[in-house]
């Protein structure tokens, strides 16, 4: 398997509805690195998994909304604990629309799959992989 990553970064707040986080309930900020890795099994006829350049626009398109939010204010995230894991998938959806529409230098099919990482901080970090 190849892969091609490219990170990003924002700086968001937000608040957790659940006893489960504490803390956490009260709004604080965060900045998360992202990481966003695009997957194929073989190189194509260029001998790249997608173009590092047109990968980069795509995570800066979806991350660029969020960076400065407080993300207890943005409509589509009404009603939602915005945690790391969430923002993975959120972000894994943007991505993989692009790869579909061939925006990422490669046919979308010859993906295999895109993994976005968040790093919370340090010491912690989630990620979500799927297909294409
Ligand atoms: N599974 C998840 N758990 C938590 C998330 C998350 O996104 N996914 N997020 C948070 C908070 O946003 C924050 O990052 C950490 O909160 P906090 O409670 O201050 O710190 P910890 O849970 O790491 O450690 P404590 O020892 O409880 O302070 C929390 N959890």
């Amino acid at each position: 398997m190849f892969a091609v990553e490219v990170r990003d970064h924002v700086m968001i707040a937000h608040s957790f509805k659940g006893e489960l986080f504490g803390p956490a309930q009260a709004l604080h900020g965060a900045t998360f690195v992202i990481d966003a890795s695009f997957l194929s099994e073989d190189l194509d006829e260029n001998g790249v998994v997608i173009d590092i350049g047109r990968a980069h626009e795509a995570l800066k398109e979806v991350l660029a909304p969020l960076n400065y939010k407080n993300l207890d204010e943005v409509p589509e995230f009404a009603g939602i604990n915005t945690t790391t894991e969430f923002l993975t998938k959120h972000i894994h959806g943007y991505l993989a629309e692009a790869a579909r529409q061939d925006r990422l230098g490669r046919k979308g099919g010859e993906l295999a799959a895109i993994r976005v990482t968040i790093s919370e901080s340090h010491v912690a970090r989630a990620w979500h992989e799927a297909k294409i």
